[in-house]
């Protein structure tokens, strides 16, 4: 059975060992995950059962796949802890935004399997996207193996690593957007005199169930609108003061500033 370490036990960590724990793909005592901070260690063991440890080093040499789950300015501090111990045949999953595969190789300073993901926290709940992009080393059974763990919580697909800056505004960063548009449907019900707790559950599950309409009938997103839209009735009132308000054109510059800055963070 292959071990898998976390180096970094925080948000995304523990989205993907969640994932990971109810998929069943890997049992919890193959898991491994360091962190500086006690107080998510204790919290990750308590909630996922899983090895935990404040030593980076053990968690390296006990994996065979070892995400590198800390924020992208660590990744230098923590590549030189592990550098010179780090097993050949290893494989690095780098998720961190604006880490190139590139930059993931020279910080090593050696030849090792990397792959460079960008996941994404809903994860936790087997509903995550991941983009996923090795480099030349890894194998193709390795990178089925790889893909096997992503689409066990969730979906993927491999692009070229190009695309990384885009795919981290469009699935990376995006469930923050989803979140605020979520809010935002709540709070325009409890306007108009909802409860909260009302209010939340048929804001979300009203996304849920557009997001699968999208998936599941393959429909063009215009065409499931249009539907909805009854001809000069009410959704129409609301879509023209979206126009009106530039929805569509904030969320397209929101993104550009989100690929932007994932672009700038990597030079
Ligand atoms: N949160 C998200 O939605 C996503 C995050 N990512 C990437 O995942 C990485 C982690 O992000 P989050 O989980 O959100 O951050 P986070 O801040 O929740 O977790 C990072 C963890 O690293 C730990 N840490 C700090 N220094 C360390 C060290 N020297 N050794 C070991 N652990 C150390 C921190 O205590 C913290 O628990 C980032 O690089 C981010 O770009 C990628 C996709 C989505
Ligand atoms: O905000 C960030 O930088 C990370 C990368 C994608 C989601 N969270």
């Amino acid at each position: 059975m292959k071990k898998i370490g976390f180096i970094g036990g925080g948000n995304m960590a523990q989205a993907m060992i969640g994932g990971i724990i109810k998929s069943k793909i890997i049992e919890p005592e193959n898991i491994i995950v360091s962190d500086l901070n006690e107080e998510i260690l204790e919290f990750v063991n308590q909630k996922f059962k899983v090895i935990t440890t404040v030593d980076n080093l053990k968690t390296s040499l006990q994996s065979d796949i070892l995400f590198l789950s800390v924020k992208p300015n660590l990744y230098e501090i923590v590549i030189k802890q592990i550098k010179e111990n780090i097993k050949n045949d290893v494989i690095i999953v780098a998720i961190a935004a604006g880490q190139s595969i590139k930059r993931v190789e020279e910080l090593f300073d050696k030849e090792l399997k990397v792959i460079k993901v960008m996941p994404n926290t809903p994860s936790l709940v087997g509903e995550g996207m991941a983009a996923i992009c090795p480099n030349k080393l890894v194998e193709e059974k390795e990178l089925n193996f790889i893909i096997d763990i992503f689409n066990s919580f969730g979906k993927s697909e491999i692009v070229p690593e190009y695309l990384m800056d885009a795919v981290t505004a469009v699935s990376g960063s995006s469930p923050a957007y989803v979140y605020m548009f979520i809010e935002a449907l709540a709070d325009g019900a409890v306007l108009q005199g909802l409860p909260r707790d009302k209010a939340y559950k048929m804001a979300a599950q009203t996304v849920l169930g557009a997001a699968k309409m999208v998936l599941e009938t393959g429909e063009h997103p215009a065409k499931l609108k249009d539907m909805v839209c009854s001809p000069g009735g009410t959704t129409i009132e609301a879509v023209a003061k979206l126009e009106e308000k530039g929805f569509r054109t904030s969320v397209i510059e929101a993104m550009k500033a989100c690929t932007d800055k994932s672009r700038n963070m990597s030079k």
